[in-house]
């Protein structure tokens, strides 16, 4: 027989198509099939040369699709109807069609298989060769062999007693191109082929005896050997030799009808070396084994199938490397779903900024779950193949699983710091807190739960693709601003706590100072107030060594309690020389000289009393104090306050010098005159409590009275009428106080005396006081045009 069709003309193995292309074309363009196989027996490639889709289901259904290498396949070839498959059934215990005995033609069409009867072995019944009922066309027996070599650990040859010796019928053609294929299948990658071993088992059916079956053995291995050496070998392989690849066993079978008891007998005894391990002619020796897992057999068969059918290369190894490629991203896929869909549970809570307790157990379980299904699975298969894809799909599940782990650094980073800020706020609550140790504290424990849950949440022993260092940094970073800001915010806190309290303690004295008005009012004042600053500065400094603050800092802080500490001072200045306070002390200062006495005790004016000398002396001492008012002036020139040369967060810059000045120019003459016309009100009255008391009636003036009444009375005593009437009076005044009625009586009495003493009074005034009232309306009069005329020159300026 000629060189398979496999080989290219020039004897060379024709390039290997890529394998992505080959997958490609296996996994979208199966053949579909049409062998439907029957619950026990299928046809896996049909007349029309096509593979079927149904072998994976099957092998599913015989339970051998998880027996990874615990299996073993069997293939048979020879001529046809010479009791293949008789034998298969026989030996397997398979339900392969038989021929009718009647009838003598071919039965088995392509290839079938079966799973042999309580054993983890896959039967293949191949089409009988000769091509009689196929014409010439030997291509279908080439693949076939091709195929069954490829995928078989044991191939049976089976052959007549009488076809030993004969070329053709011993199939010896189809055996060269076996020989041929199998060099270019096996023969180049010896490494990778070490176990691609075959066992090419002959059984000579209708073995009469008078040959014995060592003769028929030595002349079947001469032809073997004849064939093999025939063989145009590649250069490399020149000294290979038919034992570096197959294993030959022999057997012969006695004829099935006429030595019926026989037969079954040897029948058995070949069953035996199929099943007993422990035999010395076990036939299913591990180094045939094709080392295909279970579970890639259909896509390795199918694989093998196509290439043989387009007539390509049949690179064995390649063609593992394929399955193992095919197979391992199908058990990664699997394992990346389910991984997926775990992985998924997590998503959300991380992405919202939950920090999920125990995600790194969880993610360690579902990478270790991933992968241990992988190796479970994939590690049969070709190692590199199988370890690339174990990389890819460690790679895959890393980087499902660094979103997850990077979103846990984050959250665990603001967790951190949130729950820092409130042990701070929290430690700054408490009585007498050290912020030094509240802060230090506080950042410990913040570090601590960031680096245990980072910790937790590492998957990998990989430090670079597992970082949390570079988290703890910002962590670390943030930390820093964050108390540096609270350091700030409580520093001003602080600041402001002492400007209260200097406000509080400068009120009083200030007030009592600037009620007396003493020449030396400002030295007290700005020595109570340079006490009270220097005592709060060192309270400041003492608090500020707790807090850490820098020396900057604590100069700012300075320079604004200082400046704060000023504002305020001028402040309470104010409150106590707004217009209506001021004319209230000058007011009291000048009643305290004008209306009372050295002693103290109120004065009574008198005509004589100098009242404009005492009213002038009083008004001037009082004019006096508005200049003492209106500059803080200290005498003691160490008392002067000086200003902090730069307060921080101030935009213009403050004039000290300015803020010395209480009462501007003006101001101080507003007051000058406003003051004046109060003074000028209690000349006035001064004058017209003189008045008054000039006014009192004259007390001889009683004695003219009764003088000049005197006839009145004696006319009242002497006339009966009047003395009637007199006594009718006493006689009534004293029924009234008899009856109590004398209150109401005097009441109504006292109110007509008194109104008509009144009268009197006026119309004696009138009288007498004349050209007094008409000297006090002069003086009043100059005082209202002098009043006007000053309002005219100040007229422009409003009050
Ligand atoms: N003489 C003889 N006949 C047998 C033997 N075993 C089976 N047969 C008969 O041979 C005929 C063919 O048997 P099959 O088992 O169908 O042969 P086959 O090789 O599978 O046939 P194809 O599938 O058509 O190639 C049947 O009629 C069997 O009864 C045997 O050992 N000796």
């Amino acid at each position: 027989m000629s060189a398979p069709d496999a080989l290219s003309s020039n004897g060379s193995l024709p390039q290997v198509p890529s394998l992505q292309e080959h997958a490609k074309a296996l996994v979208n363009g199966r053949p579909t099939s049409t062998n439907a196989g029957t619950s026990d027996r299928l046809q896996i490639i049909n007349d029309a040369k096509e593979f079927t889709q149904e072998l994976n289901p099957q092998l599913e259904t015989w339970a051998l699709r998880d027996a990874g290498f615990d299996y073993d396949i069997v293939a048979v070839f020879g001529s046809q109807s010479t009791g293949k498959s008789t034998l298969l059934n026989r030996l397997f215990g398979t339900n392969f069609d038989v021929m009718d005995e009647t009838q003598r033609q071919q039965t088995t069409k392509g290839i079938w298989m079966c799973r042999g009867k309580g054993m983890n072995v896959l039967v293949m019944d191949v089409e009988g060769t000769d091509g009689r009922e196929r014409g010439e066309d030997q291509d279908f027996e080439r693949k076939s062999a091709l195929f069954s070599l490829a995928s078989s650990e044991v191939l049976i040859i089976n052959l007549w007693e009488h076809q030993v010796g004969l070329y053709q019928g011993a199939n010896m053609g189809l055996l060269k191109t076996v020989f041929e294929v199998n060099l270019g299948l096996f023969g180049k990658k010896t490494q990778d082929s070490v176990n691609q071993r075959t066992m090419l088992l002959f059984v000579i059916r209708d073995h009469i005896g008078t040959t014995p079956l060592a003769n028929l053995q030595a002349t079947l291995t001469a032809d073997l050997q004849r064939i093999w050496d025939s063989l145009s070998k590649p250069a490399e392989l020149q000294d290979r030799q038919l034992a570096d690849y197959f294993d030959l066993a022999f057997t012969a079978l006695p004829h099935k009808i006429l030595a019926a008891d026989k037969f079954e007998a040897d029948v058995q005894a070949l069953r035996k070396r199929f099943v007993d391990k422990s035999s010395d002619n076990y036939l299913f020796k591990p180094a045939y084994h094709k080392r295909i897992p279970a579970d890639g057999v259909a896509f390795y068969m199918e694989g093998i199938w196509e290439q043989v059918q387009t007539n390509k290369d049949l690179d064995l190894p390649t063609q593992q490397e394929l399955l193992a490629q095919f197979r391992c991203d199908e058990i990664s896929a699997g394992a990346l779903a389910e991984f997926n869909e775990q992985a998924k549970s997590q998503k959300r809570p991380v992405e919202v900024g939950k920090v999920v307790e125990g995600l790194g157990e969880m993610m360690r379980g579902w990478r270790n779950q991933a992968l241990t299904r992988y190796d479970r699975d994939a590690s049969r298969y070709h190692q590199g193949v199988y370890k690339r894809k174990r990389t890819d799909l460690l790679a895959t599940l890393d980087s499902t699983l660094s979103p997850l782990f990077v979103g846990q650094l984050k959250n665990l980073h603001k967790a951190s710091l949130v729950a820092f800020k409130k042990e701070i706020l929290d430690g700054l609550r408490s009585e007498g807190y050290n912020f030094a140790d509240v802060v230090g504290q506080a950042r410990g424990r913040c570090e601590a739960r960031f680096v245990e849950g980072a910790k937790e949440a590492v998957v990998a022993d990989d430090e670079a693709a597992w970082n949390w260092e570079e988290e703890l940094e910002l962590l670390r970073e943030e930390v820093r601003l964050v108390a540096d800001q609270l350091r700030k915010d409580e520093t001003k806190k602080m600041v402001n706590t002492i400007e209260r309290n200097i406000k509080k303690q400068i009120s009083e004295p200030v007030d009592l100072h600037l009620n007396k008005a003493a020449p030396d009012m400002w030295d007290s004042i700005m020595r109570t107030f340079k006490e009270t600053l220097a005592k709060s500065e060192s309270s400041y400094l003492a608090k500020a060594k707790s807090f850490d603050c820098t020396d900057e800092e604590n100069t700012a802080a300075l320079s604004t309690l200082r400046h704060r500490a000023w504002l305020a001072l001028r402040a309470k200045i104010d409150e106590q020389t707004a217009d209506t306070v001021i004319l209230g002390k000058l007011r009291a200062y000048f009643e305290e000289r004008f209306r009372y006495d050295e002693a103290g005790v109120p004065r009574v004016w008198k005509p004589d009393d100098d009242i404009d000398g005492a009213f002038k002396k009083a008004k001037d001492q009082t004019l006096d104090l508005i200049p003492l008012y209106s500059k803080i002036a200290p005498k003691d020139s160490s008392l002067e306050y000086s200003p902090p040369s730069e307060v921080p967060d101030q935009e213009e810059e403050y004039d000290y010098a300015a803020s010395l000045v209480i009462f501007s120019e003006t101001k101080a003459l507003d007051i000058t005159n406003r003051f004046r016309r109060e003074a000028d009100a209690y000349y006035v009255e001064a004058k017209r409590s003189t008045v008054s008391s000039i006014a009192q009636i004259p007390y001889w003036m009683y004695g003219v009275l009764v003088i000049l009444g005197w006839n009145e009375a004696m006319m009242v005593l002497f006339n009966p009428l009047y003395f009637t009437t007199l006594l009718v009076l006493l006689a009534s005044s004293y029924a009234i106080i008899q009856l109590n009625l004398a209150g109401p009586l005097l009441h109504v009495a006292g109110t007509v005396g008194r109104e008509v003493k009144r009268q009197a009074e006026t119309r004696l005034r009138e009288h007498f006081s004349e050209p007094l009232q008409a000297q006090a309306a002069s003086v009043q009069r100059a005082l209202d045009e002098e009043d006007s005329r000053q309002d005219t020159r100040r007229s422009p300026e409003p009050l």
